[in-house]
This record gives structure tokens, C-alpha cells and sequence, in this order.
């Protein structure tokens, strides 16, 4: 079984999935995180990150795993982890360009794909895309200024810079984002994080 959770940059699809899956007692996989992972090898390696083919040169040199934990998801480059320096600003900055890549997404898709059921997973276009046959479709929204001022707890930038770059990041994505016709789409703006996840728990256990 897969629940796939959808929706825009600081919506809570990381927190709202890890949610439902530690009470379903399975994994939430999250896939923003590979997409870090590729923009982080990009920028450590000194490339151009529009320059997809040498990315994606680089990325198939470079073992990247993403372990799909419920109380949290690890990503390893070979024996090293990376997960903590993946939500940097530099990272958020670049991410959009290298998302963009249908190489990438390529990369990115193929190793979703290979994931044991059952589990959550998160990010973009796991309901369209990723997943389209996934028995239970979310697809989260809320507000830029709720989203800006939930994120100003884990950035150190102002709410109106933080606010700026989300916008710019859901036009940049705008290619990748469009709920499923068969999701139901929440706008958690109103909702506490514990109300979003029993609303996600009750539809899926009908
Ligand atoms: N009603 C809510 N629904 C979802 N997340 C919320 C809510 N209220 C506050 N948050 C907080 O918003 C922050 C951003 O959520 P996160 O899961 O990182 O989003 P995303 O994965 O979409 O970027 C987290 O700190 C989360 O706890
Ligand atoms: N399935 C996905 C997941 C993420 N992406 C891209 C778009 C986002 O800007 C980045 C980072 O996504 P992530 O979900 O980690 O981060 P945010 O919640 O947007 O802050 O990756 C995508 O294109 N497709």
C-alpha cells in the first residue's frame, strides 16, 4: 500500500508524513531529499547545475541512498551521512534548477520506485507521476505567510526574505506541482499538525 502526500514547499509534507506513518507503522519516504542530494553533489563538485548531463555524470559517480525511516528519513552518500546538510539556504536556492532536469527526475524516480511497500511518500508528483495507481492521495497547501512563518523556525532569515523565497521556489516548481485529480487537498493553514494527521488517518482508514 502507498499513501502518497503532495503538496508546495514548508506545506508539511515531511512532518505531516512522518505523522501518518508512525501510526500506521510504516516508513515515509521523502523524496525532496534526493533532490537536495543531487544539488548538493552539484555544488560540492563545482558544476554548473544547469548543466544536466554532467550532473547526472557526476550523480551516477556518486552512491547516494535515501533509508526511508518512520522517525525520520537518513540520506548516505557511500558510508557518509549528508542528511544535516541538506536544508541550508544555498540548497533551497539551487534545488529548483536541478529539479528541473528530466534526467534527474529519471535518477530520482528509479530509486522511489524501487522501495519496498507499503509506506508514505512525499514530495511533488507522487500522486501524478511517481505513484499514479497509490490507493490514498493527499496533496497539502497553505498560505505563503504561514508557510513563511512556520519556516522562520528553522531558517535564519527573516519572514519576509523566507516568504520571498518560497514564491520564487513554487514558480520555479510550478512545472512538477499539480495535485492529482483523485487527491483530497487539505490546506493545513487553519490546522494543527496533529489535526492534519488524524484527518489524513480517518479518509485512509475510511
Ligand atoms: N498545521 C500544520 N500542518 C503541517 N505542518 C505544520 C502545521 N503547523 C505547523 N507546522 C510546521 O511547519 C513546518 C514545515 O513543515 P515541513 O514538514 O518541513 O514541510 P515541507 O516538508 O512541506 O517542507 C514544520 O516545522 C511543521 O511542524
Ligand atoms: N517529488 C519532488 C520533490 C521535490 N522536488 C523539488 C522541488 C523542491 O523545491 C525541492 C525540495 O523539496 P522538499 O520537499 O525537500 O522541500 P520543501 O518542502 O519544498 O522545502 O525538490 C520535486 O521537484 N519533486
Amino acid at each position: 500500500m502507498i499513501v502518497t502526500i503532495d503538496g508546495v514547499a514548508a506545506s508539511g509534507k515531511s512532518s505531516v508524513s512522518g505523522g501518518v506513518a508512525q501510526a500506521l507503522g510504516i516508513p515515509y519516504v521523502s523524496s525532496g531529499l534526493l533532490y537536495r542530494a543531487a544539488t548538493l553533489l552539484g555544488l560540492e563538485g563545482g558544476l554548473d547545475l544547469q548543466d544536466a548531463p554532467r550532473l547526472l555524470d557526476h550523480l551516477r559517480a556518486h552512491p547516494v541512498r535515501l533509508e526511508p525511516l518512520a522517525a525520520g528519513n537518513r540520506v548516505w552518500l557511500g558510508e557518509q551521512e549528508i542528511t544535516d546538510r541538506l536544508h541550508s539556504t544555498r540548497i533551497d536556492r539551487g534545488v529548483s534548477v536541478v529539479a528541473a532536469h528530466p534526467a534527474v527526475r529519471a535518477w530520482v524516480d528509479e530509486q522511489l520506485r524501487a522501495l519496498p511497500e507499503p509506506f508514505v511518500a512525499e514530495g511533488r508528483d507522487m500522486g501524478t507521476n511517481v505513484f499514479p495507481h497509490a490507493p490514498h492521495k493527499f496533496y497539502l497547501t497553505a498560505s505563503a505567510r504561514i508557510r513563511a512563518e512556520r519556516r522562520s523556525q528553522e531558517r535564519p532569515e527573516n519572514i519576509p526574505e523566507i516568504e520571498a523565497a518560497l514564491l520564487r521556489r513554487d514558480e520555479l516548481d510550478r512545472g512538477q506541482i499539480a495535485p492529482a485529480p483523485d487527491a483530497r487537498v487539505l490546506d493545513t493553514g487553519p490546522m494543527t499538525l496533529d489535526q492534519v494527521i488524524q484527518t489524513i488517518l480517518a479518509d485512509i482508514r475510511g
